[in-house]
C-alpha cells in the first residue's frame, strides 16, 4: 500500500529547507513509490497552486543538482489545506483527504506537539499509521512524559518515530564502524585512557527567521537536549548486539541514565547571546533585536554544559556540550583527548595529548598523533592521520524517511531516551531560569562568550 505523508507544519524552514529536497531525492531513487503523495497542512491562506509554487522556491534553493523534472514529479504530488493543527475539526478533515496508512510528521514547534497530539487522539487514526516527532521533544521532562502517554494511547511504540537528524549523519554513523568493527579502539574506549570529551556544534547562522520557534527554545532545548546528548550517547555506550531497533536504542538509554548534570550548574554551565557583528561575512543584529524575539525572555544563543557518565567506564570523565549560532566558524565535532602516556622515552619533549577528531562536517575522521619528525630522529612532530568518509547517497533526513517509509524504528530516539535526555538537562534549565548563571554577551562572529 502506498503511504502519503501529512506534513503538519508543511509551510515551516525544517520543510522546504530539509524535507522537501530529501523527498524530491527518495522520488529520484525510486525508494519512494510512485502513488505516495503529500499533503502538507499550515495556517498560510495557501492553495494547492500558491503550496505548489513556494514548495518550487525551496527546491530550487535547496536540492540545485536534481533536475527540473524531479522537482516537479515531487511538485505534482504536493497538496495544501489550510488548518489549526491544534483543532480537532481542521485535522479530520485533513486526513480525510489522504487514502491509505498516513505518516503524520509534526514539523512544528515543540509547543505545538501536545495540543497537536491531543487534538490527533480525538482524531484517531487508520490502522497502521505512523507518528513523526521533530525534536526538541516537548519543553521539559514533563511534557515529554505527557507527550509519550498521548503518543502510546494512539499508536504502539514501533510506530512513533522521534526524530534527531543528527543520528543519520554519515561520521555518526561511522562511529558505529569505528568503535565496534575494529580492534583497536575499543580496549582504550575508557576513563584509563580517556581524558575529556568535548562535543561542539558551532553555528555562523544566525536566528534566520526562526523567532517563533526559537525564541520559545533557546541553544539548550534546540541543540544539547537533543543532538549534543545523542552524539554523547554513540561516543560512550556500551557496544550493542546489534545495530538493530531493539539493541541500539537501548544501548543509548542505559547510557543516557548515567549521564550526571554539572553537580554546580554555576561552574559547569555557560549561557550567551549574541550582539551584533559579522558572521561568515553577513552582518548580523542583535539577538535581541531579530524580528520575533522578545528580549525579556532571555533566549540563549549559546549553551556549554560539562556533564559525566558516572558508570564503571567513564566514571570521572568530563564531556563538555558546546553549542552556538553566529559563531566565527561552523564546526560540529567531537573531540576524543586521550590521556599522556605513562613514561615518556624522549628527553626534553612534551608532547600534545593524542586527539581522536569525529567531524560531522565535512564528514572525516582524524587522529592527531606525535611521531618522529624529519631530521633528529629523537625529535617529535605531530601527525595527522585523516580520512574523509566516502559520500552516503542520501542526507541525513533522506535516509531518515527511508528508515520511516521501510518502518526501522534504529535511528528513531525511544520513549526512556526522550524522558533521560530532560532529566540531563533540567537543572540547567532551571538555574538558567532562576538566573543563577549569567546571560553573557558575545559579538556575532566571535569565538563566543569568555568562559
Ligand atoms: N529548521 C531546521 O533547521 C530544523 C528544524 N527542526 C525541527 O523542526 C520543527 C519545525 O521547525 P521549523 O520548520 O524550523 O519551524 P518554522 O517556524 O519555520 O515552521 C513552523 C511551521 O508550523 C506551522 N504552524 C505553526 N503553528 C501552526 C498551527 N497552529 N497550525 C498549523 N500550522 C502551524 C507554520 O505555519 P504557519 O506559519 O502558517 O502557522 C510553519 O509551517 C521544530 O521542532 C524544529 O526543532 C529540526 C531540525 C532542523
Ligand atoms: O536541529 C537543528 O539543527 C540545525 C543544525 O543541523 P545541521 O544538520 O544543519 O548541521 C540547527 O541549525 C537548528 O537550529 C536546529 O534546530
Amino acid at each position: 500500500m502506498s503511504r502519503s505523508f501529512v506534513v503538519l507544519g508543511g509551510s515551516g524552514d525544517l520543510t522546504g529547507r530539509l524535507l522537501l529536497p530529501s523527498l524530491a531525492r527518495l522520488y529520484d531513487t525510486g525508494v519512494l513509490p510512485e502513488g505516495s503523495e503529500l499533503l502538507a497542512v499550515a495556517q498560510e491562506e495557501w492553495d494547492d497552486d500558491a503550496y505548489r509554487s513556494w514548495a518550487r522556491d525551496r527546491l530550487a534553493a535547496h536540492a540545485g543538482d536534481l533536475s527540473r523534472e524531479t522537482h516537479e514529479r515531487l511538485v505534482d504530488r504536493l497538496r495544501y489545506v489550510q488548518g489549526d493543527v491544534t483543532d480537532a475539526a481542521d485535522l479530520r478533515a485533513a486526513l480525510a483527504r489522504v487514502d491509505g496508512e498516513p505518516v503524520v510528521y509534526l514539523a512544528l514547534p515543540h509547543t505545538l506537539f501536545r495540543p497537536t497530539l491531543t487534538a490527533l487522539a480525538e482524531v484517531g487514526l487508520p490502522e497502521g499509521a505512523r507518528v513523526v516527532v521533530e525534536k526538541p521533544f516537548g519543553a521539559d521532562q514533563a511534557d515529554a512524559r505527557a507527550l509519550n502517554e498521548l503518543l502510546h494511547r494512539l499508536l504502539p511504540e514501533e510506530a512513533v518515530f522521534r526524530v534527531d537528524h543528527f543520528l543519520a549523519k554519515q561520521t555518526v554513523l561511522n562511529i558505529l564502524g569505528l568503535r565496534f568493527a575494529n580492534r583497536v579502539f575499543e580496549p582504550i574506549w575508557n576513563a584509563a585512557h580517556v581524558e575529556r570529551v568535548d562535543i561542539v556544534a558551532d553555528e555562523t547562522l544566525g536566528l534566520e527567521g526562526r523567532a517563533g520557534y526559537y525564541d520559545q527554545a533557546g541553544a539548550l532545548r534546540d541543540m544539547v537536549q537533543n543532538h549534543l546528548l545523542q552524539l554523547l550517547a554513540i561516543v560512550a555506550m556500551e557496544p550493542p548486539l546489534a545495530v538493530d531497533a531493539h539493541s541500539l536504542p537501548a544501548r543509548k538509554a542505559d547510557v543516557l541514565r548515567a549521564v550526571q548534570p554539572p553537580a554546580d550548574v554555576r561552574t559547569g554551565s555557560v549561557r550567551g547571546r549574541y550582539t551584533a557583528g559579522t558572521a561568515a561575512g553577513r552582518a548580523l543584529p542583535r539577538y535581541a533585536d531579530e524580528e520575533g524575539v522578545d528580549p525579556a525572555r532571555q533566549t540563549e544563543t549559546y549553551a556549554e554544559v560539562t556533564v559525566t557518565v558516572d558508570n564503571w567506564r567513564w566514571a570521572g570523565v568530563p564531556f563538555r556540550l558546546r553549542t552556538g549560532k553566529a559563531l566565527g566558524a561552523d564546526r560540529q565535532e567531537i573531540v576524543v583527548r586521550f590521556r599522556p602516556v605513562p613514561h615518556l622515552p624522549f628527553l626534553d619533549a612534551e608532547p600534545e595529548p593524542d586527539l581522536l577528531r569525529l567531524s560531522l562536517s565535512p564528514d572525516a575522521i582524524a587522529l592527531e598523533v606525535n611521531l618522529n619528525g624529519a631530521g633528529d630522529p629523537f625529535d617529535l612532530e605531530r601527525e595527522v592521520l585523516a580520512a574523509r568518509l566516502a559520500p552516503h547517497d542520501l542526507p541525513a533526513y533522506g535516509l531518515l524517511l527511508r528508515e520511516l517509509l521501510d518502518g526501522d524504528t534504529t535511528l528513531s530516539i525511544s520513549d526512556v531516551e526522550a524522558e533521560e535526555s530532560w532529566r540531563i538537562v533540567e537543572p540547567v534549565l532551571a538555574a538558567w531560569a532562576a538566573s543563577e548563571v549569567p546571560l553573557l554577551d558575545y559579538p556575532a562572529g566571535s569565538a563566543g562568550p569568555a568562559a
